[in-house]
């Protein structure tokens, strides 16, 4: 599915500008851009991430460092974003890996602080934020692999899940799911959708309609992750599977079809659509707030 995606980016220049136009390139603007430059390794820093590019082996680590849980705040997304967003626009960055320099955390999801209280145009940013997020990754041009250190709730399930393959740490303390139904609020149907992709109808269902968390092994038994291994492995593990992928002739360049497509242009208008339902609703929040 995230092969479909690139191809469509790749293939649909017209859908990449559309796209661009909606999500939230906007508000990312001129901010302090992690710079890769032309040498052997870089690395790169905004507050929130560090970047280390391998330029011989074209694979980027994408360090998380938003304490204490790298909770998806619209500052923090906007600077996975802009980040990415360099990294794409390099085309000799052909893999991307994900990982926390948080402590037994790889993401707590959106941060639920950065969604209550706030005025209905935050929450408008927050929310396209979210979207750019996910279209970014899913759709991005490199492999990208999730090298999920840590528990994994919610929001960071689906990070997770955008990307090509997810490696865990084996730790049974640790858990990753989308747990949203558990917390009194509805998944969002892409976030569903996405996990559709990665674990089938069935699973889907259970998991949304109970809110389940999982333990590595369980996670790893339903295909949420694809390969666990002992917590100091899961960074040496991710680069070695990244070059055993980039070694597969034209991994980047795989042809798709069209239903593909067709599913992504569903997902695109149902997410404009959403996001338009949900500004309507955080007004409506908000001015009842009011009386
Ligand atoms: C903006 C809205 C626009 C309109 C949209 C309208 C509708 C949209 C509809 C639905 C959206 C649904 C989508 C939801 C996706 C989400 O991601 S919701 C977030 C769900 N996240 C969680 O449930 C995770 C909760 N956290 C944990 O389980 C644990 O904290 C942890 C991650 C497993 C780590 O545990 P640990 O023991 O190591 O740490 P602590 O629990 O002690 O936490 C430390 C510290 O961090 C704070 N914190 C934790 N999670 C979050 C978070 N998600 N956001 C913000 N802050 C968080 C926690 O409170 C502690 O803080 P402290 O007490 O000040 O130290």
């Amino acid at each position: 599915m995230k092969m479909a995606l690139r191809a469509c980016l790749r293939t649909k220049p017209g859908l990449t500008a559309l796209l661009s136009q909606l999500s939230c390139s906007g508000h990312a603007a001129a901010r302090r851009a992690p710079a890769l430059v032309a040498q052997r390794s870089s690395s790169s820093t905004s507050q929130k991430i560090k970047v280390d590019f391998d330029q011989s082996s074209g694979v980027a680590v994408m360090h998380m460092q938003s304490p204490p849980v790298n909770s998806l705040s619209l500052e923090f997304l906007t600077d996975v974003c802009i980040a990415l967003e360099k990294l794409e626009m390099d085309k000799s960055c052909r893999g991307l890996v994900v990982t926390s320099s948080q402590p037994k955390v790889f993401s707590a999801g959106l941060d639920i602080l950065d969604m209550y209280g706030k005025s209905p145009e935050h929450c408008a940013e927050f929310w396209k934020a979210v979207q750019e997020m996910w279209l970014k990754f899913y759709g991005s041009n490199m492999i990208t692999i999730a090298a999920v250190n840590g528990s994994s709730p919610a929001g960071g399930c689906l990070l997770s899940m955008t990307c090509d393959y997810r490696i865990m740490a084996d730790n049974p303390r640790y858990s990753i799911g989308l747990n949203e139904t558990k917390l009194g609020i509805v998944a969002p149907f892409w976030f569903k959708d996405t996990m559709v992709n990665t674990v089938g109808h069935r699973a889907t269902e259970m998991a949304l309609q109970l809110g389940l968390l999982y333990s590595p092994a369980e996670a790893l038994k339903i295909g949420l992750v694809d390969q666990l291994v002992h917590e100091d492995q899961v960074l040496t593990t991710a680069t070695e599977t990244m070059t055993k992928w980039l070694a597969i002739p034209g991994i980047l360049n795989i042809s798709y079809t069209c239903h593909f497509f067709h599913l992504w242009c569903c997902n695109l208008v149902c997410t404009i659509c959403s996001c338009v339902c949900q500004v309507i609703a955080a007004k409506k929040i908000h001015l009842s707030q009011d009386f």
